[in-house]
């Protein structure tokens, strides 16, 4: 089993380096920069959790190389997409709609929503997978990389349909790998509910957390943010349910309270892009809502204000 990981920070080395140490596949990891590649090849990768760590070798390659070279053209048996989605530009989608279909297909572990039909332009959407995951990760450099948060990964098809676990040959292969590899994986039985579920996390906890500047679980302290977390989750089921997914309020509020209290201490992923004054995802999380609920005539005030001031901060940054 050859897998390729596109994407070498806290999401793609964890992959890589359980996969790699667990032998259940061959894995080349594509970088931005050479340095990175250079160290994995020299390295591999290091897996830390608590006190236990792994070390997986893995082939790194350069996206500039990878994507202009022979390497684009074998036959992987399957390719996980880990970078963020503002790297999911031009140049990758090129790469990725002439890279050498792999024999099982694409699987795209971003948060957020709106890539998917970006990529199913230039890649047969039967081919594609989603993997919503709540594992917690962290690159502490080049070749290494800490497991923050052991989290469960649901795995769909992005055609999105809903299918009944045992007709779907691809999911089980990949569920079969990744619990070999030592996750939790599953496969979904409606995965439009499954990212809809993390995305409501992700829209109410990043933005709040990355404009009061304050770790996850300071937002269950204050009433003004309690307050907040309640009109975005509201706003955001609204646009979900009408996504087609099946949710309803009290689990989706009780589960934004269990991510805040079980992660207190975390800075979330955007708060974290603000600190270093990098762009975030704001675009396909809260920018997202946004746009579907005017697709739907729906109003998320709340939502469309938070969306506009980071997507202001970001312009100025
Ligand atoms: N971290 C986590 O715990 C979780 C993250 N996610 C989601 O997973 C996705 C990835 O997140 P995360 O791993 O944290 O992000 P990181 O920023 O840690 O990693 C993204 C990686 O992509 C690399 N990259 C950017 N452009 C390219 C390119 N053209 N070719 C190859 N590599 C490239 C970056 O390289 P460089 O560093 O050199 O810029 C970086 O190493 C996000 O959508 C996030 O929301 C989901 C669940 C948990
Ligand atoms: C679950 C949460 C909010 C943990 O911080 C996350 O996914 C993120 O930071 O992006």
């Amino acid at each position: 089993m050859h897998i390729a990981i596109i994407g070498a920070g806290s999401v793609g080395l964890l992959l890589a380096g359980k996969l790699a140490a667990s032998g259940a596949a061959r894995i080349t990891v594509v970088t931005r920069a050479k340095e990175q590649a250079d160290a994995l090849n020299e390295k591999g990768i290091t897996v830390t959790s608590g006190r236990a760590s792994a070390r997986g070798n893995v082939t790194a390659i350069p996206f500039a190389v990878w994507s202009s070279s022979q390497a684009l053209e074998l036959p992987y048996d399957w390719v996980f997409l880990t970078v963020k989605q503002q790297a999911i530009d031009s140049l990758m989608l090129n790469a990725l709609g002439a890279m050498n279909r792999p024999v099982n297909g694409l699987v795209c572990w971003q948060n957020g929503v709106g890539h998917i039909e970006r990529i199913a332009d230039v890649f047969p959407l039967d081919r594609i997978y989603i993997a919503v995951t709540t594992e917690g990760a962290r690159r502490l450099a080049l070749s290494e990389v800490a497991h923050t948060g052991t989290g469960h990964t649901e795995l769909g098809a992005a055609a999105g349909q809903v299918l009944d676990n045992a007709s779907q040959p691809m999911q089980k292969i990949l569920e079969g790998l990744l619990n070999q590899a030592g996750f939790q994986a599953s496969v979904s039985k409606h995965i439009v509910s499954s990212i809809w579920y993390k995305l409501l996390v992700n829209a109410v906890v990043n933005p709040l957390t990355a404009l009061v500047r304050k770790p996850n679980g300071e937002l269950l302290a204050s009433d003004e943010t309690a307050t907040l977390i309640r009109s975005l989750a509201k706003e955001g089921l609204s646009v979900a349910l009408a996504e087609g997914a099946e949710l309803d309020e009290d689990s989706v509020l009780r589960r934004i309270q269990d991510v805040c209290r079980r992660t207190a201490d975390n800075r979330s992923s955007m708060l974290q892009d603000v600190d270093a004054g990098r762009r975030t995802e704001n675009e396909w999380v809260s920018g997202a809502v946004a746009r579907l609920a005017a697709k739907h005539g729906l109003s998320v005030p709340a939502t469309e204000t938070i969306y506009r001031i980071i997507r202001e901060w970001e312009r100025g940054r």
